[in-house]
């Protein structure tokens, strides 16, 4: 990233009240430093969507980031993929995340169609897509309207188009839960968050950030249309899905890279 980025430091002092976590200009301002410290495997998570996209995307085709904060899903996909494979459009409510995404995309992938707009992605006007990712935004969504969107979104994909998932998740067995969560923070205290930061952290996410479990997700996508939903990562309570929308006649997603070879049989 070539904009200023800072230490997050946000929980590091002891508040009397701890405030419901937003994505404000303070949170903007560390943001990267904050995923990368808070959210296991969050590297490799983008870096894949890079190769999901290569693999599974049509050429010329439409890409959705939901929930884009600082634009770093586009980033990934001009990576791996050249200008005229994609145009993407980053949605997100906050302007402040906007206005450092467009300015990084500008310096880092300047010959790349990547737009942003500000919207909630609850109420937006899809357009045909061959990729929609939602990089942990889905949990920031009041769960009585995470089924609509997700409707929504099937939708507006092509055939043979994929949702790629990924959130915090929580587990049904809550003995597992609990290590789960105890491992987390024993990932966070390794990149230097304090027990205080921690816990107030928590706290500020309480009814805020509300994670469902794998099954849930599944169901819903299932619900929603997608013949087929795999989970390609998970490291403690985070994972990733990948969604894919059948082709008309059934068959399911076909690889849309060439360089692969042919059908062997
Ligand atoms: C954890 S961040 C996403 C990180 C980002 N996708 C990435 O990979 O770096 C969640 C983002 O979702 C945005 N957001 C939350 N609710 C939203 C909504 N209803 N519509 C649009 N954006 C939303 C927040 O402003 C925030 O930037
Ligand atoms: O810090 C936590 O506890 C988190 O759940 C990490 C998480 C996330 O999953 O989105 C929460 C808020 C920030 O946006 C960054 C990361």
């Amino acid at each position: 990233m070539t904009d200023a980025s800072y230490r997050d430091a946000i929980f590091s002092t002891p508040l009397d009240r701890v405030a419901s976590f937003s994505f404000d200009e303070q949170v903007v301002a560390c943001f990267p430093d904050m995923v990368r410290r808070s959210i296991p495997g969050y590297g490799q998570i983008l870096g894949m969507l890079g190769l999901l996209a290569e693999r599974h995307l049509r050429h010329g085709a439409h890409v959705y980031d939901l929930g884009c904060s600082l634009g770093a899903v586009g980033l990934s996909l001009a990576g791996r993929l050249a200008p005229e494979a994609f145009a993407l459009t980053g949605v997100d409510l906050s302007p402040a995340m906007l206005a450092r995404a467009r300015a990084t995309a500008e310096t880092e992938a300047p010959r790349h169609q990547l737009a942003f707009v500000e919207g909630d992605i609850r109420e937006l006007d899809y357009r045909a897509s061959g990729m929609i990712v939602l990089n942990f935004t889905l949990q920031f969504l009041p769960p009585a309207d995470r089924d609509a969107v997700i409707a929504r979104l099937f939708e507006a994909l092509e055939p043979g188009g994929i949702l790629v998932l990924s959130e915090k998740i929580v587990a049904p067995d809550e003995q597992e839960n609990a290590w789960l969560v105890e491992r987390y923070h024993d990932f966070k205290r390794a990149n230097g968050y304090s027990d205080m930061e921690i816990s107030q952290k928590r706290t500020a996410l309480e009814n805020v950030l509300m994670p469902d479990t794998l099954a849930q997700h599944q169901a819903r996508l299932q619900a929603a249309g997608f013949a087929r939903v795999t989970t390609w990562f998970q490291y403690l309570n985070f994972a990733s899905m990948v969604a894919f929308k059948e082709r008309a006649g059934g068959t399911s997603t076909e690889t849309a890279d060439t360089s692969a070879g042919g059908d062997p049989a």
